[in-house]
């Protein structure tokens, strides 16, 4: 269904996005009182066997009686047998099962209810209608449980982002990325930066109040100076120990940095672009890989005018693949640009390029000018420099004959392929994986990724104070350069306080959520 929406969007209007298909709701905070107590249908919409309904807040174990009425609260955090019935008629609506959690050993902290009933239309809007009769009960905004969760100190920041990919993950290694960020793993590694920076600071203010006196602590006159490692005046250095902390902070933080944005492809989509000549098989390819036909293909060269990008799980990576208009030899300035363009699927935005051409037509102008420009322009510059990843494939292997020689004596290394057998295909795949697992990074090992831009804002902003922090001339600004790097690590975890901020990342959590 993504997919089609894609296909669709991605005709629509072009631009750089995100891997995802769904409509996302604006949360409007705006109206909500805290103190509310709010329900909402937790599972998803439409008939099914079994519907959940939630409330939080302190009018639930209310809510709960009242609609189980004349039965007392069930045993907290046990699933109970219940008739539920209107509040206002005494009309029965369901026989369901019902779960009483008092905060705060709850999802959010609050006293929370849950319904599990049957998943029918007319059930659910019926037991949602009863729950709006309740005094005090009102229908819960996007994200407002999860909203509630953070604000009660259930999960961190980075954990809400993780819980929000985690709905959102459609791909194997995406769910992988998203549920080590839910177990607060970046989190953590945040708390213990911001620890080593509170022991630095501790010290450094230490100094500042008793640098001059003579009954300072043994421990601190320990780690008295004894060099100039950095250009705080020697004299006034109040421990190399948290200097050197410092600078293997700085060192880490840089590490997270250079990631290559592996974290924020595996959870936005790696972009993937077929070019080549006219006809080498380029529809036909992006056809294959999507498992069904998004591209037409037709024997009549320039068959694809524009670029066309469609979202696909390759091996398990999110993938915005792009079938685009062949290169005829010699284009002009229009039709490269067209190409090139960044920002609709062309040739810049690319992670990785799938440069195919027809195997059986290699001396042709068309596929000697594509590789003596695309492909040598392409493979000049290495993925560490910043480079792209080029997959070069050779198409139409069925064409070749049977004992003849492997064509392409001279050229960088290929892969054989025939969209028309298959055959070949599994090779491509796997080349493929190995490029998307550069790319996106494994998430399964190694340090936890950065997924999104504001983490690198804030590991940026924390790099840049502890450069002022070296360089500051006096104790009471090394200290404030301390404490602003510390900030942003915080901030990382707790947002800052800012409802913007946090506006903009509650939206992405449905209703129910
Ligand atoms: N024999 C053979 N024909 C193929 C193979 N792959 C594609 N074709 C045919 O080659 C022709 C062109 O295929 P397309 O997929 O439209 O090629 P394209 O590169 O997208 O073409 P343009 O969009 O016009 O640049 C079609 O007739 C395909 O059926 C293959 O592996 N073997
Ligand atoms: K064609
Ligand atoms: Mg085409």
């Amino acid at each position: 269904m993504w997919r089609e929406l894609w296909t669709t969007a991605a005709r629509a209007a072009r631009g750089p996005r995100r891997w995802d298909g769904r409509g996302r709701g604006v949360a409007a905070w705006g109206c909500s009182a805290p103190g509310a107590t709010v329900f909402a249908l937790s599972s998803g919409q439409g008939r099914c066997g079994v519907a959940v309904i939630r409330a939080s807040g302190p009018a639930s174990g209310d809510a709960l009686r009242i609609l189980t009425a004349p039965r007392a609260l069930p045993a907290a955090r046990t699933a109970s047998l219940r008739l539920l019935s209107d509040p206002r008629s005494g009309e029965p609506l369901d026989r369901a099962l019902v779960l009483w959690f008092p905060g705060p050993r709850s999802f959010t902290g609050e006293d929370c209810v849950e319904f599990h009933v049957h998943g029918g239309p007319a059930v659910v809007s019926g037991v949602l209608q009863a729950l709006g009769s309740v005094p005090g009960l009102r229908p819960a905004e996007a994200g407002e449980f999860t909203r509630r969760a953070f604000a009660h100190g259930k999960l961190n920041l980075t954990e809400v982002e993780g819980l929000a990919d985690l709905i959102h993950a459609e791909t194997e290694a995406q769910r992988r990325q998203a549920l080590r960020q839910l177990d607060g793993e970046l989190g953590q590694l945040c708390r213990s930066w911001a620890g080593t920076l509170t022991k630095a600071l501790a010290h450094v203010e230490a100094y500042i109040d008793f640098g001059e006196d003579d009954n300072l602590e043994e421990g601190v006159l320990e780690q008295a100076p004894q060099g100039p490692p950095h250009s705080v005046p020697s004299a006034c250095l109040p421990s190399p120990a948290a200097d050197v902390e410092v600078r293997e902070l700085e060192v880490a933080l840089g590490a997270h940095l250079r990631d290559a944005r592996r974290g924020q492809r595996l959870r936005s989509g790696a972009h993937v672009v077929v070019t080549g000549p006219p006809n080498a098989g380029k529809s036909s390819l992006v056809n294959l890989l999507s498992r069904k036909p998004v591209s037409i293909v037709s024997p009549e060269p320039g068959t694809t005018r524009d670029v066309l990008e469609t979202a696909v799980d390759l091996a398990g990576f999110p993938v915005l693949l792009s079938d685009t208009a062949g290169l005829r030899e010699g284009a002009g300035p229009v039709e490269q640009e067209g190409v090139r363009r960044p920002g609709r699927g062309g040739l810049e935005q690319a992670d990785i390029i799938v440069a195919m051409l027809d195997a059986s037509d290699l001396a042709s102008p068309s596929s000697r000018d594509f590789l003596d420009t695309v492909v040598a322009t392409v493979g000049a510059r290495s993925p560490r420099e910043g480079g792209q990843r080029l997959v070069l494939v050779l198409n139409k292997s069925d064409l070749l004959p049977a004992e003849g020689p492997r064509p392409g004596p001279g050229l960088p290394p290929s892969l054989l392929l025939s969209c028309l057998t298959g055959d070949g295909l599994h090779g491509l795949l796997e080349a493929l994986r190995k490029e998307l697992a550069a790319v996106c990074g494994d998430p399964s090992t190694g340090s936890p990724l950065l997924t999104r831009e504001r983490h690198r804002h804030h590991l940026k902003a924390c790099l840049d104070a502890l450069g002022h922090y070296k360089q500051s001339k006096d104790l009471a600004l090394a200290a404030e350069a301390l404490r602003v790097a510390r900030g942003h690590l915080t901030c990382l975890t707790g947002g800052g306080g800012t409802e913007e901020v946090l506006d903009i990342i509650f939206r992405d959590f449905c209703v129910g959520k």
